[in-house]
Order: C-alpha cells, then sequence, then structure tokens
C-alpha cells in the first residue's frame, strides 16, 4: 500500500453521492443484447446520497434516512457490488483492500430515475480511486458492468453521454441553475419504460452549443428541441407524472421534464429564491410528494 492509501485506509473518508439528472434523453437505438443507445444531455445536482467509509474488522453497510427502507443490506446492494468490483480489480494488482463499514445516508428515492443506486455505487468507487490512484483505469472501463448510469456517475460532471450510458463528453460550461427535484412516490422500473418504447429508432440530441448554456434562456431554448423517450413509456406506468409536470409549470418553471426512466421530474427555475418558494409551496399543496429544492452543479467559468 502507498503513503496515499494508507493514509486513507487508516483514515476513511466521507463522498457525496449527487443524484443525476437526465435533461433531455433520446433513444436512438436498440442492440441485440436489448440495451439501448442513448443520446443525454446529463447533469448532477447539489444535493444527493452520503456514503461515510470507516475502516473494519469485516465489510459492513448500514443505511439510514428518508429512503433506506426496503433496500438491500447485503451483495444485492449497489454499493456493496461495487466494493467487489474494487477489490477484484485491486487483487489482480496485488494489492489487498482492506475491509470497511460503509454508511449509507439515503436521501434519494429508489427506482426514480435519478440515478440512486449508480451514484451511490459510483461514488464509493471514486474514494477508492482517489486512496489507490493505480485503481482509477481499470474501475472507470469497468464501472459499465455495474450499471449504465454508473460510468456518468463516476465522470460525475455534465456530459453529452452516449452508447448505452458509458461514452461521455464533457459540456465545456454550465451555469449554476435553480432546480427542483419532484418524484410522486411510485417507482418505476426501468426496464419497463425501456420494453414501453413505441420507436427505437429516434434522431440525436442537436448540436450542443459550443460554449456550453450560461444562460438559462439558452439551456431551456435548446430543451425545447429534445425529448425524453422514455416519458410516454413511464407515463403509461405512473399516470401521475403529468400532475407532477403540470404542477411544476403552474408553479412557474421556465422548464421542467421527466429525468431517466422516471418517475422524478426536474424543472428548471429563474432563481433559488423562486425554486425555494415553488418547493415550499408544492411540499403543502402535495404533502406525499419528495420536492427538492437544489441546483444543477455549475462546469467551468458559467
Ligand atoms: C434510463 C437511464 O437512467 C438514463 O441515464 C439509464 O439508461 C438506466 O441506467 P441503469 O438504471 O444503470 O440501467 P441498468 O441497471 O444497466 O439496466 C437496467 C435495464 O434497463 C435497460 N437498459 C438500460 C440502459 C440502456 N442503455 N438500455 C437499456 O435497455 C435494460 O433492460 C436493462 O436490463
Ligand atoms: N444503493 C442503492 N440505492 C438505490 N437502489 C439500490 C441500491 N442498491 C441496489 N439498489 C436497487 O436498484 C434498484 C433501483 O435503483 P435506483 O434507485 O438507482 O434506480 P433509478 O433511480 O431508476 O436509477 P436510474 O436513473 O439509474 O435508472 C432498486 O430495485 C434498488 O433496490
Amino acid at each position: 500500500m502507498d503513503a496515499l492509501a494508507a493514509d486513507r485506509a487508516a483514515l476513511g473518508g466521507a463522498v457525496s453521492a449527487p443524484a443525476k439528472i437526465n435533461l433531455a434523453l433520446h433513444v436512438t437505438g436498440r442492440r441485440e443484447n436489448g440495451y439501448h443507445d442513448l443520446d443525454s444531455l446529463v447533469v448532477f445536482a447539489r444535493d444527493g446520497d452520503h456514503l461515510s467509509i470507516t475502516p473494519a474488522d469485516q465489510d459492513q453497510l448500514t443505511i439510514e434516512g428518508p429512503f433506506a427502507a426496503g433496500l438491500p443490506l447485503d451483495r444485492g446492494n449497489l454499493v456493496l457490488r461495487a466494493l467487489d468490483l474494487a477489490r477484484s480489480l485491486a487483487a489482480r494488482d496485488g494489492i489487498d483492500l482492506p475491509p470497511v463499514h460503509i454508511h449509507l445516508q439515503k436521501n434519494l428515492p429508489l427506482s426514480s430515475g435519478i440515478g440512486g443506486g449508480s451514484a451511490d455505487a459510483a461514488a464509493l468507487l471514486r474514494w477508492i480511486a482517489d486512496a489507490y490512484p493505480v485503481l482509477a483505469d481499470g474501475l472507470s472501463a469497468e464501472c459499465l458492468s455495474l450499471g449504465a448510469d454508473v460510468p456518468m456517475c463516476w465522470a460525475g460532471r455534465a456530459a453529452r453521454v452516449r452508447g448505452i450510458g458509458e461514452v461521455s463528453a464533457p459540456v465545456a460550461r454550465l451555469g449554476r441553475f435553480a432546480m427542483v427535484l419532484v418524484n410522486c412516490g411510485t417507482p418505476v422500473s426501468t426496464p419497463a419504460a425501456f420494453s414501453g418504447l413505441e420507436r427505437r429508432d429516434n434522431p440525436p440530441l442537436p448540436a450542443l452549443p459550443a460554449g456550453g448554456f450560461t444562460d438559462l434562456g439558452q439551456l431551456v431554448s435548446y430543451l425545447r428541441d429534445t425529448r425524453n423517450d422514455l416519458e410516454a413509456p413511464a407515463l403509461r406506468i405512473v399516470p401521475e407524472i403529468a400532475a407532477v409536470s403540470r404542477t411544476l409549470a403552474d408553479e412557474g418553471a421556465a422548464f421542467q421534464r421527466m429525468s431517466g426512466s422516471g418517475a422524478t421530474v426536474f424543472a428548471l427555475f429563474e432563481n433559488t429564491s423562486q425554486a425555494d418558494a415553488a418547493a415550499a409551496r408544492l411540499r403543502t399543496r402535495q404533502p406525499h410528494w419528495w420536492v427538492a429544492a437544489t441546483e444543477i452543479q455549475p462546469m467551468g467559468e458559467a
């Protein structure tokens, strides 16, 4: 173990797993293995889950938070599958990853289209790669095996994502736009949303502006020429998504759309005070909805 890794292993650490938002998601093809080719504009929220990692006698996962209930604590959890992946890659390099206690603060709703499990897995892999830089290339190459969203969460920056989720081109610049996330509480199975598609050969995203998106009007006008192709099948599974979108529009959102395979809807606002006020009203109007006022993580000098 090198000095950096020894320090990290001794100290443990904490890492954030921000929510992933598909601002636009076009399904452009279908492969023989059943996976779909995507073309998606992906950004990350300021907020999400949190992991803390401490040395332990044996591997252990504990979970708390509003969405802890029902999550597996065994190898069914993506966090422990990520640890297993890292340990097997490390072993190839003759590194023995010590046992750890991972504590997950689960703030993001499950099966909600904002990448919760993928974000958690990627966050743990990033922490391991920081402690053992020699593992970074292998983890980057292999993390797709944990799920199509894991590579984009591993990269952790706003990007145009293609392939089945593993080809990522960073967005040059992105403003710190105010955003509200709303989930009506019904999970959507990702395979079910994909299998409900009526077309699988949709056109790709329009080219992104070379300078990225620095102003909200410019981003909204780009998004109006795009879609989330999974929104129609997800709406057939959870019709309440339409009510969430309508309510966000009534609350003054500049733009709203479902993320990923749903059912979470993101809404962009002119500023954080408008977003905070809309979120507060929504919590009163629809107490059973999950409502989070957050921001898009900016990129570059926007
Ligand atoms: C909808 C998105 O969230 C958009 O970012 C992702 O494409 C889904 O990513 P994910 O949840 O990590 O997906 P995985 O766990 O790899 O796959 C779940 C299932 O979704 C379908 N799937 C997923 C990704 C993809 N590009 N094509 C697919 O058809 C497959 O049926 C797969 O069995
Ligand atoms: N750490 C984890 N957090 C959330 N879900 C997990 C985790 N580990 C395993 N899972 C399982 O993964 C499934 C859905 O995970 P997740 O919440 O990541 O879906 P999602 O929000 O639809 O993500 P995506 O945007 O990647 O489609 C659930 O069945 C859940 O039990």
